[in-house]
Protein backbone atom coordinates (compact mmCIF):
# COMPACT_ATOMS: atom_id res chain seq x y z
CA UNK A 1 0.00 0.00 0.00
CA UNK A 2 1.10 3.58 -0.57
CA UNK A 3 1.59 6.11 2.23
CA UNK A 4 -0.69 8.69 0.42
CA UNK A 5 -3.61 5.73 0.78
CA UNK A 6 -3.50 5.36 4.01
CA UNK A 7 -3.26 8.68 4.94
CA UNK A 8 -6.56 9.21 2.74
CA UNK A 9 -8.21 6.30 4.65
CA UNK A 10 -7.20 7.97 8.04
CA UNK A 11 -9.13 11.28 6.44
CA UNK A 12 -12.36 8.85 5.85
CA UNK A 13 -12.19 7.01 8.80
CA UNK A 14 -11.19 10.01 11.29
CA UNK A 15 -9.22 7.81 12.62
CA UNK A 16 -5.41 6.27 13.39
CA UNK A 17 -6.39 3.31 15.00
CA UNK A 18 -4.62 0.00 15.02
CA UNK A 19 -6.68 -3.27 16.05
CA UNK A 20 -4.03 -5.82 16.64
CA UNK A 21 -6.13 -9.50 16.45
CA UNK A 22 -3.62 -11.23 19.59
CA UNK A 23 -6.50 -13.70 19.55
CA UNK A 24 -5.50 -15.77 22.60
CA UNK A 25 -7.74 -19.55 23.01
CA UNK A 26 -7.80 -19.14 26.50
CA UNK A 27 -9.50 -15.95 26.00
CA UNK A 28 -12.33 -15.46 23.75
CA UNK A 29 -15.44 -16.66 24.18
CA UNK A 30 -16.00 -19.96 24.99
CA UNK A 31 -18.58 -20.99 22.69
CA UNK A 32 -16.07 -20.06 20.13
CA UNK A 33 -14.33 -22.53 20.84
CA UNK A 34 -16.69 -25.32 19.13
CA UNK A 35 -16.06 -23.77 15.65
CA UNK A 36 -13.66 -25.75 13.12
CA UNK A 37 -11.16 -22.23 13.38
CA UNK A 38 -11.87 -20.27 16.47
CA UNK A 39 -9.25 -18.30 16.02
CA UNK A 40 -10.55 -17.42 12.85
CA UNK A 41 -14.28 -17.21 13.51
CA UNK A 42 -12.89 -14.64 16.57
CA UNK A 43 -10.85 -12.33 14.22
CA UNK A 44 -13.48 -12.40 11.59
CA UNK A 45 -15.96 -11.17 13.91
CA UNK A 46 -13.31 -8.32 15.68
CA UNK A 47 -13.23 -7.70 11.93
CA UNK A 48 -16.57 -7.12 11.14
CA UNK A 49 -17.16 -5.18 14.75
CA UNK A 50 -14.07 -2.32 14.48
CA UNK A 51 -13.65 -2.23 10.65
CA UNK A 52 -14.86 0.94 10.67
CA UNK A 53 -13.03 2.73 13.56
CA UNK A 54 -9.82 1.25 11.94
CA UNK A 55 -7.44 1.62 9.35
CA UNK A 56 -4.77 -0.89 10.45
CA UNK A 57 -5.14 -4.51 11.96
CA UNK A 58 -1.89 -6.26 13.79
CA UNK A 59 -1.83 -10.00 13.72
CA UNK A 60 1.06 -10.34 16.35
CA UNK A 61 2.78 -13.04 14.84
CA UNK A 62 3.70 -15.36 18.15
CA UNK A 63 -0.58 -15.86 18.97
CA UNK A 64 -0.32 -17.80 15.65
CA UNK A 65 2.97 -19.59 15.84
CA UNK A 66 1.88 -20.95 19.16
CA UNK A 67 -0.92 -23.05 17.61
CA UNK A 68 1.75 -24.43 15.06
CA UNK A 69 0.51 -25.63 11.73
CA UNK A 70 -3.15 -24.73 12.61
CA UNK A 71 -2.24 -20.97 14.00
CA UNK A 72 -0.79 -20.44 10.60
CA UNK A 73 -3.73 -21.71 9.05
CA UNK A 74 -5.58 -19.00 11.01
CA UNK A 75 -3.19 -16.56 9.83
CA UNK A 76 -3.72 -17.25 6.58
CA UNK A 77 -7.43 -17.05 6.30
CA UNK A 78 -7.49 -13.83 8.24
CA UNK A 79 -5.22 -12.34 6.00
CA UNK A 80 -7.07 -13.54 3.12
CA UNK A 81 -10.43 -12.09 4.57
CA UNK A 82 -9.09 -8.68 4.99
CA UNK A 83 -7.77 -8.53 1.37
CA UNK A 84 -10.68 -9.46 -0.10
CA UNK A 85 -13.03 -7.45 1.87
CA UNK A 86 -10.95 -4.70 3.36
CA UNK A 87 -8.32 -4.18 1.27
CA UNK A 88 -7.86 -0.78 1.48
CA UNK A 89 -6.95 -1.65 5.61
CA UNK A 90 -3.00 -1.62 6.36
CA UNK A 91 -1.90 -5.07 7.69
CA UNK A 92 0.97 -5.28 10.26
CA UNK A 93 2.72 -8.84 10.58
CA UNK A 94 4.33 -8.02 14.38
CA UNK A 95 6.57 -10.43 13.63
CA UNK A 96 10.05 -8.88 14.96
CA UNK A 97 12.44 -10.27 12.06
CA UNK A 98 15.68 -9.62 11.25
CA UNK A 99 19.10 -11.64 10.14
CA UNK A 100 21.48 -12.06 7.41
CA UNK A 101 20.67 -10.62 4.45
CA UNK A 102 19.27 -13.94 2.92
CA UNK A 103 17.35 -15.28 5.58
CA UNK A 104 16.14 -11.62 5.69
CA UNK A 105 14.87 -12.09 2.01
CA UNK A 106 12.87 -15.10 3.04
CA UNK A 107 11.23 -13.56 5.97
CA UNK A 108 10.49 -10.45 3.86
CA UNK A 109 9.25 -12.81 0.83
CA UNK A 110 7.07 -15.09 3.38
CA UNK A 111 5.23 -12.15 4.70
CA UNK A 112 5.17 -9.84 2.20
CA UNK A 113 4.43 -12.50 -0.89
CA UNK A 114 2.97 -15.38 0.47
CA UNK A 115 0.95 -13.37 3.26
CA UNK A 116 0.53 -10.24 1.58
CA UNK A 117 1.32 -8.09 4.07
CA UNK A 118 1.50 -4.52 3.39
CA UNK A 119 4.22 -3.93 6.39
CA UNK A 120 6.33 -5.98 9.17
CA UNK A 121 7.82 -5.00 12.35
CA UNK A 122 11.78 -5.40 12.22
CA UNK A 123 14.57 -5.55 15.11
CA UNK A 124 17.06 -3.09 14.10
CA UNK A 125 20.09 -5.21 16.38
CA UNK A 126 21.84 -7.18 13.24
CA UNK A 127 22.12 -3.98 11.43
CA UNK A 128 21.93 -2.58 7.53
CA UNK A 129 22.32 -6.09 6.23
CA UNK A 130 19.73 -7.86 7.90
CA UNK A 131 17.60 -4.48 7.35
CA UNK A 132 17.59 -3.33 3.90
CA UNK A 133 16.18 -6.87 2.28
CA UNK A 134 13.19 -5.47 3.58
CA UNK A 135 12.88 -2.53 2.20
CA UNK A 136 13.68 -4.14 -1.87
CA UNK A 137 9.59 -4.52 -1.84
CA UNK A 138 7.87 -1.27 -3.18
CA UNK A 139 4.95 -0.03 -1.71
CA UNK A 140 5.71 -2.42 1.08
CA UNK A 141 6.63 -1.13 4.54
CA UNK A 142 9.25 -1.95 7.25
CA UNK A 143 8.41 -0.50 10.94
CA UNK A 144 11.64 -0.81 12.83
CA UNK A 145 11.74 -0.59 16.76
CA UNK A 146 12.63 2.02 17.69
CA UNK A 147 11.87 2.73 21.85
CA UNK A 148 9.80 -0.10 22.99
CA UNK A 149 7.21 -0.18 25.09
CA UNK A 150 7.94 -2.39 27.16
CA UNK A 151 9.96 -1.76 30.95
CA UNK A 152 12.90 -3.68 29.59
CA UNK A 153 13.53 -0.46 26.70
CA UNK A 154 15.39 1.02 29.24
CA UNK A 155 18.06 -2.08 29.54
CA UNK A 156 19.62 -1.14 26.08
CA UNK A 157 17.68 1.10 23.93
CA UNK A 158 17.90 4.46 26.73
CA UNK A 159 21.71 3.84 26.81
CA UNK A 160 23.97 6.37 26.18
CA UNK A 161 26.23 4.62 23.07
CA UNK A 162 28.92 7.34 22.26
CA UNK A 163 27.21 10.47 22.77
CA UNK A 164 23.40 9.69 22.65
CA UNK A 165 21.04 7.14 23.63
CA UNK A 166 21.17 4.16 21.63
CA UNK A 167 17.57 4.28 20.18
CA UNK A 168 18.76 7.65 18.54
CA UNK A 169 21.52 6.24 16.74
CA UNK A 170 18.91 3.18 15.76
CA UNK A 171 17.02 6.01 14.07
CA UNK A 172 20.08 8.03 12.46
CA UNK A 173 21.53 5.34 11.32
CA UNK A 174 18.55 4.00 9.74
CA UNK A 175 18.03 7.47 7.44
CA UNK A 176 21.09 6.06 5.88
CA UNK A 177 19.69 2.82 4.53
CA UNK A 178 17.96 2.36 1.17
CA UNK A 179 14.48 3.29 0.02
CA UNK A 180 13.96 4.90 3.79
CA UNK A 181 10.80 6.28 2.48
CA UNK A 182 9.41 2.93 3.03
CA UNK A 183 10.66 2.93 6.80
CA UNK A 184 7.99 3.01 9.84
CA UNK A 185 9.03 2.91 13.44
CA UNK A 186 8.25 1.54 16.85
CA UNK A 187 8.04 4.23 19.62
CA UNK A 188 5.94 2.92 22.50
CA UNK A 189 3.06 4.70 23.97
CA UNK A 190 4.59 4.37 27.30
CA UNK A 191 7.62 6.31 26.38
CA UNK A 192 5.70 9.25 24.80
CA UNK A 193 7.63 12.23 27.00
CA UNK A 194 9.84 10.77 24.47
CA UNK A 195 8.27 11.49 21.16
CA UNK A 196 9.63 15.52 20.68
CA UNK A 197 13.27 14.01 20.76
CA UNK A 198 12.38 11.36 18.15
CA UNK A 199 10.11 13.54 15.65
CA UNK A 200 13.78 16.11 15.55
CA UNK A 201 15.26 12.85 14.38
CA UNK A 202 12.65 11.56 11.86
CA UNK A 203 9.80 14.51 11.38
CA UNK A 204 7.80 12.34 8.77
CA UNK A 205 7.96 9.14 9.30
CA UNK A 206 4.66 6.94 10.47
CA UNK A 207 4.99 5.69 14.13
CA UNK A 208 3.22 2.34 15.02
CA UNK A 209 2.68 3.11 19.01
CA UNK A 210 1.56 0.53 20.66
CA UNK A 211 1.18 1.10 24.88
CA UNK A 212 -2.45 2.66 24.92
CA UNK A 213 -5.47 0.30 27.23
CA UNK A 214 -3.52 -2.37 29.00
CA UNK A 215 -0.46 -1.17 28.94
CA UNK A 216 -1.58 2.55 30.42
CA UNK A 217 0.00 4.70 27.83
CA UNK A 218 -2.00 7.99 26.85
CA UNK A 219 -3.29 8.52 23.79
CA UNK A 220 -3.08 12.65 24.24
CA UNK A 221 0.08 12.75 24.99
CA UNK A 222 1.59 10.32 21.75
CA UNK A 223 -0.62 12.90 20.05
CA UNK A 224 0.79 16.01 21.92
CA UNK A 225 4.48 14.91 21.13
CA UNK A 226 4.23 12.81 18.00
CA UNK A 227 1.71 13.46 15.61
CA UNK A 228 2.71 15.61 12.57
CA UNK A 229 0.42 17.77 9.64
CA UNK A 230 0.23 13.91 7.63
CA UNK A 231 -0.84 12.51 10.89
CA UNK A 232 2.55 10.02 11.06
CA UNK A 233 0.59 7.93 13.68
CA UNK A 234 -0.72 4.19 13.93
CA UNK A 235 -1.95 3.75 17.44
CA UNK A 236 -2.60 0.15 18.34
CA UNK A 237 -4.96 -1.38 20.99
CA UNK A 238 -5.05 -5.59 21.42
CA UNK A 239 -6.30 -6.47 24.55
CA UNK A 240 -8.40 -3.55 25.17
CA UNK A 241 -10.27 -4.20 22.43
CA UNK A 242 -10.56 -8.17 22.10
CA UNK A 243 -11.30 -8.80 25.48
CA UNK A 244 -13.69 -5.92 26.31
CA UNK A 245 -15.97 -8.51 26.94
CA UNK A 246 -15.66 -12.62 27.07
CA UNK A 247 -19.57 -13.10 26.70
CA UNK A 248 -21.92 -13.36 23.84
CA UNK A 249 -21.56 -9.46 23.55
CA UNK A 250 -17.69 -9.49 22.80
CA UNK A 251 -18.68 -8.06 19.09
CA UNK A 252 -20.82 -4.74 20.32
CA UNK A 253 -18.19 -4.10 22.81
CA UNK A 254 -15.02 -4.71 20.84
CA UNK A 255 -17.00 -2.23 18.58
CA UNK A 256 -17.19 -0.05 21.89
CA UNK A 257 -13.90 0.28 22.84
CA UNK A 258 -12.63 0.91 19.02
CA UNK A 259 -15.03 3.69 18.36
CA UNK A 260 -13.79 5.16 22.15
CA UNK A 261 -10.48 5.52 20.78
CA UNK A 262 -11.51 6.71 16.69
CA UNK A 263 -13.96 9.73 18.63
CA UNK A 264 -11.02 10.64 21.06
CA UNK A 265 -8.77 10.46 17.75
CA UNK A 266 -11.05 12.51 15.69
CA UNK A 267 -10.82 15.25 18.26
CA UNK A 268 -6.97 14.87 17.99
CA UNK A 269 -7.48 15.19 13.85
CA UNK A 270 -9.45 18.46 13.97
CA UNK A 271 -7.60 19.94 16.99
CA UNK A 272 -4.48 20.26 14.61
CA UNK A 273 -6.37 21.10 11.72
CA UNK A 274 -6.30 17.88 9.23
CA UNK A 275 -9.77 17.65 9.44
CA UNK A 276 -11.98 20.52 9.03
O1 LIG B 1 7.11 -1.92 21.93
C1 LIG B 1 6.23 -2.74 21.65
C2 LIG B 1 6.20 -3.43 20.46
C3 LIG B 1 5.15 -4.27 20.21
N1 LIG B 1 4.15 -4.45 21.10
C4 LIG B 1 3.04 -5.34 20.73
O2 LIG B 1 1.85 -4.55 20.58
C5 LIG B 1 0.73 -5.24 21.14
C6 LIG B 1 0.21 -4.49 22.35
O3 LIG B 1 -0.90 -5.16 22.91
P1 LIG B 1 -1.85 -4.55 24.08
O4 LIG B 1 -2.72 -5.69 24.44
O5 LIG B 1 -2.61 -3.39 23.48
O6 LIG B 1 -0.96 -4.13 25.19
C7 LIG B 1 1.23 -6.64 21.45
O7 LIG B 1 1.09 -7.44 20.30
C8 LIG B 1 2.71 -6.43 21.73
O8 LIG B 1 3.49 -7.58 21.50
C9 LIG B 1 4.18 -3.75 22.28
O9 LIG B 1 3.28 -3.87 23.12
N2 LIG B 1 5.22 -2.91 22.52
Amino acid sequence: MKIENLISQIRQKKSFLCVGLDTDLDKIPKHLLQEDDPIFAFNKAIIDATHSFCVAYKPNIAFYEAYGLKGWKSLERTMEYLNQNHPEIFTIADAKRGDIGNTSTRYAKAFFETLNFDSITIAPYMGKDSVEPFLDFEDKHTILLALTSNQGAFDFQTKIVGEEELFKEVLKVSKTYQNTDRLMYVVGATKASYLAEIRKIVPQSFFLVPGVGAQGGSLEEVCQYGITENVGLLVNSSRGILYASNGEDYMQAAAEQAKKLQEKMEVELKRIGFLS
